[in-house]
Formats: C-alpha cells, sequence, structure tokens
C-alpha cells in the first residue's frame, strides 16, 4: 500500500466469534463473527428464536457474552463495567423489543430523561421532544403515562427515546412489531433520516418487507448461526427508502 494512502475506518460493530449460551444447555448464539461501517444500515433477520434479540442485548452490553469479543462504537465491550457503561449508552441508542418505558411518567419525561443525562438544556430538551413526538405521530399523547398507552404507541415512544440524542448507532429490536403501515412508514423514515446524518443502524425484525427491494445487507441467523450474511435482497418491487 502507498505511504500516503489513508487506512479504512475501523468498523463502528465487530463482532468476533461471539457465543452465548444459556444454562443448562441452550445455545443462542454460535460463533458468530460479523463487522458493521460507519453510516451502513444493516437488518438482523431470522424466525423466532433464531437469536436476534440476545445478539441486541450483546451488543448493547444488556448481557455478557459467554465468549469470542464485541467492540462496539470504539469500546472493548469487555473493559465495560457499570462505571463507565455509560460511555458507551451516550453514542449507542437502543430500542427494545420490549420498550422499557417508565409506566408512571409522561410520554415526554420518558423521551426528556434519556436527553437529560447529556446536560442538554431544558428548551433543547423539550423542542426535541415536541420534534420527534410530531414525526411519530404522538403529539397528542405529550402528557400522558406510559403506562396507559397502547404497545403501538409505547413501541414509537421508545423509539423516540432510543434516538432522542442523535445515537452514533441505533439498535432497533423488531422496532415496527405493533404498528400499522402508516406508522411504519413514519418510522423507517425517521430511522433513514437518522443515517442520512451518520447514523448507523441494525434493525433485527422478522418482516422482510422492511427491507426488501432496498438491496441492504441483510444478517441472517438460524438457531443461532449466522447464515447467509451479506446477502441483498434486491428483488421485488422497490420502495422509496425514507418516505412515509
Ligand atoms: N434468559 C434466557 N434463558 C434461557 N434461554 C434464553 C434466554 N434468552 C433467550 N433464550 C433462548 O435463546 C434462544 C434465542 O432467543 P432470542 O430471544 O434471542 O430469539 P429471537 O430471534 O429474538 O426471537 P423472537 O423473534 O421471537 O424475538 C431461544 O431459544 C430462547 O429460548
Amino acid at each position: 500500500m502507498p505511504m500516503n494512502q489513508e487506512l479504512p475506518p475501523p468498523p463502528v460493530i465487530e463482532v468476533i466469534k461471539v457465543s452465548k449460551f444459556y444454562p443448562p444447555d441452550v445455545e443462542a448464539l454460535s460463533d458468530i463473527s460479523f463487522a458493521i461501517n460507519k453510516g451502513e444500515i444493516v437488518y438482523l433477520t431470522g424466525m423466532s428464536g433464531a437469536g436476534k434479540t440476545t445478539l441486541m442485548r450483546l451488543i448493547s452490553r444488556m448481557e455478557k457474552e459467554s465468549k469470542g469479543l464485541l467492540d462496539v462504537a470504539g469500546f472493548d465491550l469487555s473493559k465495560l463495567n457499570h462505571k463507565n457503561i455509560h460511555l458507551l449508552r451516550r453514542k449507542v441508542g437502543v430500542a427494545y423489543q420490549d420498550f422499557k418505558l417508565l409506566a408512571d411518567k409522561s410520554v415526554a419525561d420518558n423521551i426528556a430523561l434519556s436527553m437529560e443525562v447529556m446536560y442538554e438544556k431544558k428548551s433543547v430538551i423539550e423542542e426535541r421532544v415536541r420534534s420527534l413526538l410530531e414525526q411519530l405521530n404522538l403529539s397528542r399523547k405529550y402528557d400522558m403515562l406510559a403506562g396507559e398507552l397502547s404497545r403501538g404507541e409505547q413501541q414509537r415512544v421508545s423509539i423516540a427515546r432510543a434516538v432522542a440524542n442523535n445515537p452514533e448507532i441505533l439498535l432497533a429490536d423488531e422496532p415496527t412489531g405493533n404498528l400499522d403501515a402508516e406508522n411504519t412508514a413514519r418510522v423507517m423514515s425517521l430511522f433513514y433520516q437518522l443515517n442520512r446524518q451518520g447514523c448507523t443502524l441494525l434493525i433485527a425484525t422478522h418482516d422482510k418487507s422492511l427491507y426488501r427491494g432496498l438491496g441492504r445487507r441483510i444478517l441472517e441467523l438460524r438457531g443461532g448461526r449466522l447464515v447467509g450474511s451479506d446477502t441483498s435482497f434486491a428483488t421485488g418491487a422497490a420502495p422509496v427508502e425514507g418516505q412515509a
């Protein structure tokens, strides 16, 4: 390589020979390896029980791997502990499959809380919360308690919370599982908007219509193993990416 040629930037997510076991004998993930570069949109697919949520939980450091190495947003996850995990949380937004909202707090507070840890000004936080709620068709729910929302509404609030800080990486686990077509389009539009601003997206879904025809990278899990990585679904009618 010529001396003045720059090295490519390192991947923002690197998973090397990762396995996850649950007692007594469940091998939820087996010897998984892949890398995702900055700015990519990657879909993680596979049938129910294939290991999608487990992999997302390892990448977001909700759980620890049994074997292997994970490097996310420049952090070697094996070196993170309760004292420095917040450094990862600032860079990685997570929309959980089970939402993890504070049921007795308002919609606005649930979203704002994730921004307050970044020491944003109150006015900045309020503007961002209102804008996200409008984009996700939830403006009228601003003051409602999260526990009083429908599942589809809760899902969109959890997505608003995950993206509120403009994360470098967004991990979204079945982000449209409870949504109708219109709200699915709104969520995907928000995701693509973030991606245009540089955010790397990893989206776990078993809904092929989310990625069919887009030519994006697909990572497919089957029985805890990665199969058919880097396949792109170039067939079918191509939806216009990011348009609601
Ligand atoms: N805490 C746990 N203890 C024991 N087994 C677990 C645990 N969490 C997950 N598993 C098992 O690991 C496997 C993968 O589960 P996982 O939730 O990752 O699948 P998934 O692909 O996300 O499924 P779905 O699409 O239904 O959400 C399953 O067999 C599941 O029963």
